[in-house]
């Protein structure tokens, strides 16, 4: 049976997650502009001849590779980032970085997953609507089938032990969590924008508590939102289609607010990827956010 598409992002994401993972144990932490090279390279090919065997009619842009405007002409293009918080990934002990593989089509995304390899889970689209937290962990086969039961032959002749597996297909729903009344707001640790100042000095001042939380990568960033660990995502000054596409894509499945900072649409397989400004929020905050900012 063909593998769906949000099956195959959600495993493309994963694979090249472990792959950077293996990366990281192999080379350490000691040449960090080496290992980010090397990272982002070895991820950009691995999806790239993925994405070739399994939808070879398909277009590909990827912040690696280079930008072929036959692109503009197709209907079905994958916008992908193979290593998104390429800094963080380059920090020993950081597991803010993600792996992000999107499926744009007709003006729309349809499909999206954002491998957090280091956070053992990967945040993905699901066929019937929505989107699920599935695990990462070795065996896990997010969005996939399930690894049948290893069934382990007793050495001694006549006995035979059957020896579950452990579930592989561990996943959670994805929906916006209660909130406790603070607006926490993530932010870019090495950039963060002027105007995420702005929103909170404006948001203090119509009586709301507000705390800001430095986090690398857009894909991590926008996972903390989906996750209930913060409540806004703002970023402006720019950013790139491949940046955003994937997590847009789980976050606006979920129920979140994804949007432009004047909170018009997202688009996405524009002739420029330039796409430089983003708000990812909790559904109930989207209102409030968006009348501090504009
Ligand atoms: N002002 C800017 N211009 C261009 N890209 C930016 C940017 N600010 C953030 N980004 C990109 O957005 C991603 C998340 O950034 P940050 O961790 O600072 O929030 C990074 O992707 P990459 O790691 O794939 O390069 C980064 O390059
Ligand atoms: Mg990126």
């Amino acid at each position: 049976m063909r593998e769906d598409d949000h099956a195959l992002a959600a495993r493309l994401a994963t694979e090249a997650g472990d792959l950077l993972l293996a990366l990281r144990a192999e080379r350490g932490f000691a040449d960090g502009k080496a290992l980010k090279d090397a990272g982002d390279l070895a991820s950009h090919e691995f999806l790239m001849a993925a994405l070739a065997t399994a939808r070879p009619d398909d277009a590909v842009l990827s912040e690696e590779g280079k930008d072929d405007k036959a692109r503009l002409d197709a209907s079905r293009v994958w916008i992908v980032d193979p290593l998104d918080g390429t800094r963080e990934f380059s920090e020993e002990g950081r597991s803010d970085w993600a792996v992000h593989v999107a499926l744009w089509s007709d003006g729309e995304l349809i499909a999206g997953a954002v491998a957090l390899p280091a956070q053992h889970r990967t945040l993905v689209t699901s066929p019937g609507g929505g989107a699920v937290i599935a695990s990462s962990r070795a065996g896990a086969t997010p969005g996939g089938t399930p690894t049948p039961a290893a069934a382990t032959v007793a050495e001694a002749p006549g006995t035979v032990e059957a020896t579950l597996a452990e579930p592989a297909l561990a996943e959670t729903p994805l929906v916006p969590a209660d909130r406790d009344g603070v607006i926490r707001i993530v932010v870019s640790r090495t950039r963060p924008p002027q105007i995420v100042d702005d929103l909170k000095v404006k948001l203090e001042a119509a009586g709301h508590s507000v705390e800001l939380v430095p986090l690398g990568s857009a894909g991590a960033k926008i996972a903390a939102v989906l996750l209930g660990d913060v409540d806004v995502y703002v970023h402006g000054g720019g950013q790139y289609e491949w940046d955003s596409a994937a997590p847009a894509a789980v976050a606006l499945a979920a129920g979140f607010h994804a949007s432009r900072l004047d909170g018009s649409p997202l688009n996405y397989n524009e002739d420029d990827p330039y796409l430089p400004d983003i708000l990812v929020s909790h559904p109930l905050l989207a209102e409030l956010v968006l009348s501090g900012l504009n």
